[in-house]
């Protein structure tokens, strides 16, 4: 579904180069819920915004579904964005002044698809996430958790081929975070959605298939759960443990 082969990314200060992100190659399969930690400043958001299409990178290929979406024009790259990737954002990113079922909808809005169409299939996934009874809501009035469930279904809505995730639990307390974890893992199940999530937040990465750690702008390892979330959980805080210079 994902590959990321050879990627190289670098920023531009004044005179200095920065090299942010060096050789990192990973794959992800159709279906799967992966999750990339690191500490701050090892370049998850830097590696996120390239697949994301919003920034440009250096070297190194992106293939989505087989193709090549490495550095194309911009309306090529706006059509990636609204027709391939769901994207889910740390604050939401919802609209204040539509409810929560408009906000679900505007994916299908900007596609102009037909009402009846686009009720069916907005209904379907504020049921799966259990949010049908705030659909009139704005999100003023629902709590964090509630509006990252929408998020997570408005990011449903196109049929992505890839839903990206940025510190979708980042602003949430672990009771919020565990429904919104629920979320991306009932869209796995019933949709087959395939998620790359950045995290730093090693209870919401122990639900994930793998994870991929990364140090120093480059991948570090990958480590795969064995269906245990909490042995996966404390195999994650280990490493980190041991990345940070600990033992
Ligand atoms: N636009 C930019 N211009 C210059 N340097 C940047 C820019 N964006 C990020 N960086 C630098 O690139 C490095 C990687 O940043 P990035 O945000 O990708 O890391 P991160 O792993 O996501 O960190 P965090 O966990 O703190 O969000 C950092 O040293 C950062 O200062």
């Amino acid at each position: 579904m994902l590959q990321v082969n050879h990627l190289y990314k670098s920023y531009k200060t004044g005179n200095t180069t920065y090299e942010v992100l060096k050789d990192v190659s990973f794959s992800i399969e159709e279906g799967e819920f992966v999750a990339v930690m690191g500490p701050s400043g090892s370049g998850k958001t830097t590696l996120l915004n390239c697949i994301s299409c919003f920034i440009p990178h250096d070297k190194g290929e992106i293939l989505l579904d087989g193709v090549n979406i490495s550095n194309m024009k911009e309306e090529q790259i706006a059509k990636i964005r609204n027709e391939k990737l769901g994207f889910v954002f740390q604050d939401f990113m919802l609209l204040d002044g539509l409810n929560v079922f408009e906000n679900v909808c505007v994916p299908k809005v900007i596609h102009q698809e037909p009402y009846r169409q686009m009720e069916t299939k907005a209904e379907k996934l504020l049921k799966m996430f259990e949010i049908s009874d705030i659909a009139g809501k704005f999100p003023a009035e629902i709590s964090g958790g509630q509006k990252q469930r929408a998020a997570v279904a408005r990011a449903l809505m196109n049929n992505p081929l890839l839903i990206l995730a940025d510190e979708p639990t980042g602003n949430l307390d672990s009771r919020s975070s565990e429904a919104v974890i629920g979320a991306f893992l009932e869209a796995q199940k019933e949709l087959n959605a395939t998620t790359f999530m950045v995290t730093h937040d090693s209870f919401s990465a122990s639900y994930c298939d793998r994870v991929i750690v990364m140090k120093d702008g480059t991948v570090y390892t990958e480590l795969t759960n064995n269906g245990n979330h909490r042995e996966f959980m404390e195999e994650l805080l280990d490493v980190l443990r041991k990345m940070n210079g600990g033992e």
